[in-house]
């Protein structure tokens, strides 16, 4: 029998649309051995809606690694999950991360991790999130010529995560529908000047621009119209106590940066009450950045 643990991610950060994701210290767990059939517990989120037939996800990536290495047996997985699901904080990447590593871990490690990280990123058709799930801390990711090339930056220590997580779920598919294949010359420019500004920013721990260095302008502002609310805490993010502020993942989660725990807490309040104005429900959650991403238990 195997045991992962699996950190919940946030991409993006703002301008990082399917590059940046950061590992966060709230996980899911995930058990697996063999058996001669398939079968699958949920318990926690998801444990109402979740699949526990063939179609499920984290079996399905369990399956594609079952099948490179030979094994045509049953499974047993066991999820205990503490990330809520479509909410934008990678509830689909920790499936399948937890369930390819897993699922390599029962046979021996069969794959490399970089097998494994290219089998992920191609089953969840970005690698922000998966990356981030892998290895930990602030990942940035390219992919080219079918390779995945990412670099980990170590968070400074004092920063801090606030998310708001509102009541109703948002599909990252429906998310993606919404942004124009096409984007303005000018703000690929802008988004290109923030995402250089937000890497800079974390390497030398100046959190002064951060505010601008958060700034998106080619999936926010299509978003907005999914999660009502958004564009209001964003703007007052800093008057809120955050040092910025933007759309966790795809949404619907709302997620800032904050110096001290007392702060995030200020902030997460004027979250919640700006949901609340627009008849929303949601909660939050104050969060470190994961240095380790999956780990085996
Ligand atoms: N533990 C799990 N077991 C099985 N299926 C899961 C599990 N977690 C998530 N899923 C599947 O993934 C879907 C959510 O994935 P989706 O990409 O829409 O959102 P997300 O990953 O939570 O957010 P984001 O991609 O914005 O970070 C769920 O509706 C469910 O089908
Ligand atoms: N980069 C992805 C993250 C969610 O999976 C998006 O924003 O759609």
């Amino acid at each position: 029998m195997v045991r992962v643990k699996i950190p919940a991610t946030i991409a993006n950060l703002g301008p990082g649309f399917d590059c940046i994701g950061m590992a966060v210290t709230l996980y899911n767990f995930i058990e697996m051995d063999f058996s001669d059939t398939l079968s699958i517990e949920v318990s926690g989120e998801g444990s109402k809606s979740i699949s526990r037939k063939e179609d499920n996800l984290v079996f399905k990536a369990a399956k594609i690694i079952f099948e490179k290495a030979g094994y045509k047996g049953g499974v047993s997985i066991k999820m205990t999950n503490n990330i809520p699901l479509a909410r934008g904080l990678g509830s689909s990447a920790a499936a399948i991360v937890g369930g390819m590593v897993a699922a390599n871990m029962l046979l021996g490690k069969p794959l490399k991790e970089e097998e494994i990280l290219k089998l992920a990123v191609e089953m969840e058709g970005h690698p922000d999130n998966v990356v981030a799930a892998l290895v930990g801390g602030i990942t940035i990711s390219a992919v080219y010529d079918d390779k995945i090339f990412f670099k980990k930056l170590l968070p400074p220590d004092e920063l801090k995560v606030v998310v708001t997580i509102p009541e109703f779920e948002l599909q990252t598919e429906k998310a993606r529908e919404i942004i124009p294949k096409m984007i303005h010359l000018k703000d690929a420019t802008s988004n290109i000047s923030r995402v250089a500004l937000l890497v800079a920013s974390l390497v030398s721990k100046d959190f002064s621009m951060l505010q601008i260095a958060t700034q998106d302008f080619i999936h926010q502002p299509y978003r907005k119209k999914l999660v009502s609310g958004m564009e209001e805490i964003i703007e007052n993010a800093q008057s809120a106590g955050m040092l910025c502020c933007f759309l966790s993942g795809a949404g619907p989660s709302v997620a800032g940066f904050v110096k001290s725990e007392e702060g995030a807490k200020k902030a997460a309040e004027f979250m919640v009450k700006v949901f609340e104005s627009k008849g929303i429900k949601a909660n939050y959650k104050i969060l470190g950045i994961c240095c380790e991403g999956i780990t085996a238990l």
